[in-house]
């Protein structure tokens, strides 16, 4: 962590000259990647691949929790707890709360049901956001039991809970459902749990309701199909139980809810098994915690002040410091047990029942209903404090409420009496809010940031949030749609719009005056604000970033079209101009990038000009060279003043790709060497760090493709047939959770190999996947 006079880290060096396995390294061993230099940048914002970005967050959260926890348990020493947590997810009555009522039924209580033949269908009772308690499951033990809403509502909050450690995850489909909805539904909750879940694997088991109302071999083969297609779509990131449940949720004892209960045994003590030992305090806390509900809090609201809880903590052990309390406390949020909010205004706030948030505070916000004038709702249509006083009257304290709310990004105010909730938006963003301009000099650029694969979801809590992000950041107020924001500075303009499916989200951005850098400025700040908002509700999500095509975004077509940066890449070295696909259109790479860093002849495009005070001989070398046409070598001597001069040339040779932009180079250290510096027009420097190491330069891609076990296998056994890798080190490779983790280490550990080990990966790979071997060369 030590930091030069610029207060660069070693990481703020590492990330800035794209040496990513010393990046790796360096946040394994501890080094904050959020912390700032000088210039107010992180060593996170040196890295361009979101992919890369969001692994690098991961890990330092990792190591940061692991640190605490070892902490904690040195300063307070540990206990075993046996419990473990069943996450009961579904579509909306597909039976999982009459699941949990049958789950946690009494023997004697089944048999009088049996024996009195009452019907035992319950009307249905929609569960408003989470409902948790702990249950004594006969046959399985003591379970905290999570049942979910299903309406798509109360989604947005759901993400809270879900990244919490020894869980069991069940989720509901009902077998009288349509394949394709079934698919669709269960495909829905597995991408989100696997949103969530970004460093482990979790355990799910798929079970089918409805089984009476089906012929009982027709309603199987439905539901292995399932289980068996699930397992195949997400078998790198989910561990699906094989077994095929399909039952009569409203009954207890039956052969099926046996069996139901047996795996959750198998898997429950497999969890127990690794479950690792609790923080002595953070043990006494949560037995506690029912009491403090009942005593020190109103049923209404389970929620303690700061000094309370240290209070009441101090009963339990004196000694305690408010620093070790804040940690303890950090890591029983992390369970969900509690959660334990830190506002920066005031002192932390501990919610006892994690689902009274969820249930009585965002339930009532996402549940449209309970405020007025809901329908086309748009930025325009705030809340007032009143509405919500009104709303949350039996609840809490409406600035309790308040706070919650803007914690969890899920509302501002610009005035403290008007409240903006971006999750009650419903009107879609009209077509009149971004039409052409009458300018002609407008120009235009954009992004897209796209889920990787069908395993990967935006959450249902994305939008929103980024939409509460810009009110707070932007200098100006931005307006806001259910599917869409505009926003404005001086003369450009920023569009931010969820594609239809809610797969992928298109940035633009659009300049009057023609101002490239400026539009690179809000693009990037519009794409850091989605990039980090991405991170925070759904860190397991994967992302493929995409440049969106200025000449279809001028235009005005009605759909987004984009470029893959290594299409891009290619397009540049070979001479600066792509093709798009579909549209079949043909446009310059340098009017696809605006982003300072990505354009080789923008970055000190101001400092050039000045230097270019005579363009002649370099005019003259270009056009020897056949770099220029003198044609294009008169257009530029035919402007008036030596800047225009100097633009028109940078503009010119800009648009022929990378070989011009080497000779332009090239010839400038010839004539004003100081010149030729500051000229990046290496291809390697557009999009993509300038790594020599194929495997680091193609990291992100390698490890999507050395994700399955059957391949890493393979590579193992090779390498460690040829004794390039020990056992241990192929034990350390194995011991990851998921396949992309387990792709990661393997990389690490080739990479710091000699050649010789190289060359075999390369060999292995040839055999397994010789389009990945070409990867390595
Ligand atoms: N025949 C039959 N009815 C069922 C079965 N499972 C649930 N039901 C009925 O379906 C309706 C909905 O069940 P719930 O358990 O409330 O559904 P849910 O999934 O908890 O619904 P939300 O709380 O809205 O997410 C109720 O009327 C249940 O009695 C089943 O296996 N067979």
């Amino acid at each position: 962590m030590v930091q030069n006079k610029d207060h660069d880290t070693p990481l703020h060096k590492a990330a800035d000259g794209g040496h990513t396995g010393i990046c790796e390294l360096l946040i394994r061993s501890g080094t904050d990647v959020m912390v700032k230099n000088k210039d107010g940048k992180a060593p996170l914002d040196y890295q361009r691949d979101p992919e890369t970005r969001r692994h690098w967050k991961n890990l330092d959260k990792q190591v940061k929790q692991e640190r605490s926890y070892h902490e904690l348990m040195q300063k307070s020493g540990g206990v075993k707890v046996n419990r473990f947590k069943v996450f009961v997810g579904g579509k909306e009555a597909t039976g999982k709360s009459t699941l949990k009522q049958s789950l946690t039924k009494g023997l004697l209580s089944a048999l009088i049901e049996r024996l009195s033949r009452r019907p035992v269908s319950q009307p249905h009772d929609p569960t408003p956001g989470v409902d948790i308690g702990t249950f004594h499951v006969p046959g399985v033990g003591e379970v905290s039991v999570w049942d979910f809403a299903g309406q798509a509502e109360y989604a947005v909050t759901h993400s809270m809970f879900m990244d919490a450690e020894n869980t069991v995850f069940v989720v509901l489909y009902n077998i009288m459902d349509n394949k394709k909805a079934q698919e669709q539904q269960v495909t829905w909750w597995l991408c989100f749990i696997k949103s969530c879940n970004p460093n482990r694997q979790p355990d799910v088991i798929l079970v089918a309701s409805n089984a009476d109302q089906v012929d009982a071999a027709i309603g199987q083969d439905r539901a292995a199909l399932v289980v068996q297609t699930m397992q195949t779509e997400f078998r790198d990131h989910l561990r699906i139980a094989d077994e095929v449940i399909l039952m009569d949720c409203r009954k207890t004892r039956t052969p099926e809810m046996d069996r139901l209960k047996s795996l959750l045994v198998r898997i429950g003590a497999a969890l127990i098994h690794h479950q690792r030992d609790m923080p002595k305090l953070c043990a006494k806390v949560m037995k506690r915690l029912p009491k403090w509900c009942k005593s020190k809090t109103s049923t209404k609201c389970p929620v303690m002040m700061w000094s309370d809880y240290v209070k009441e903590v101090k009963e339990l052990d004196r000694f305690v410091t408010e620093d070790f309390l804040k940690k303890s406390s950090t890591f029983l949020h992390h369970l969900a047990e509690i959660l334990f909010i830190t506002p920066a205004t005031s002192d932390p706030i501990i919610v006892l029942k994690p689902n009274w948030l969820g249930t009585d505070v965002f339930g009532r916000v996402m549940a449209p209903d309970y405020f007025e004038n809901h329908l086309n709702r748009t930025s325009e249509d705030y809340v007032t404090r009143e509405e919500l006083q009104r709303v949350f009257q039996d609840v809490a304290d409406v600035d309790l409420v308040i706070t919650l709310l803007r914690e969890f990004q899920l509302c501002h105010t610009f005035d403290k009496e008007t409240y903006i909730i971006p999750g009650l938006l419903t009107q879609n963003m009209p077509d009149e809010v971004w039409q052409p301009p009458a300018e002609s000099k407008m120009v235009y650029f954009g992004m897209q940031i796209q889920c990787a694969d069908s395993t990967d979801m935006l959450s249902s809590g994305f939008f929103p949030q980024v939409q509460t992000r810009l009110m707070r950041e932007l200098e100006n107020r931005p307006s806001l749609w259910r599917d869409g924001a505009k926003c404005v500075d001086r003369d450009v303009e920023g569009l931010i719009k969820l594609s239809p499916d809610g797969r992928a989200v298109n940035i633009c951005v659009r300049s009057l005056q023609g101002d490239k850098l400026k539009c690179g400025e809000m693009l990037q700040q519009l794409e850091n604000i989605n990039a980090d908002v991405l991170y925070e509700c759904s860190p397991g999500t994967g992302t493929v970033e995409k440049v969106l095509s200025s000449r279809a975004l001028k235009e005005h077509r009605d759909q987004f079209y984009s470029y893959g940066k290594e299409e891009i890449k290619q397009a540049w070295e070979e001479g600066g101009t792509i093709v798009h696909r579909t549209l079949a259109i043909e446009e310059y790479i340098c009017d696809l990038l605006c982003r300072e860093d990505e354009d080789p002849l923008a970055i000190n495009r101001p400092e050039l000009v000045q230097v270019l005070r005579h363009v002649e001989p370099i005019l003259d070398q270009l056009q020897a060279h056949g770099t220029l046409t003198a044609e294009e070598c008169d257009v530029i001597r035919a402007k008036e003043t030596p800047q225009d001069k100097a633009r028109k040339l940078l503009d010119t040779v800009g648009r022929k790709g990378a070989p011009a932009s080497r000779d332009f180079k090239a010839v400038l250290k010839q004539i004003i060497p100081h010149a030729a510096e500051m000229v990046q027009g290496h291809a390697s420097d557009l999009l993509c760090s300038e790594d020599e190491d194929p495997l680091i330069r193609n990291r992100t891609k390698l490890i999507r493709d050395l994700t399955s076990r059957y391949v890493q296998e393979r590579i193992l056994n090779h390498l460690l047939q040829h004794h390039h890798f020990s056992e241990e080190e192929c034990g350390i490779i194995r011991a990851n959770k998921t396949g992309h983790s387990t792709a990661r280490e393997l990389l690490d550990i080739v990479g710091r190999k000699g050649q010789a080990a190289r060359q075999a990966f390369k060999e292995v790979l040839e055999e397994v996947s010789p389009d990945t071997a070409k990867m390595v060369e």
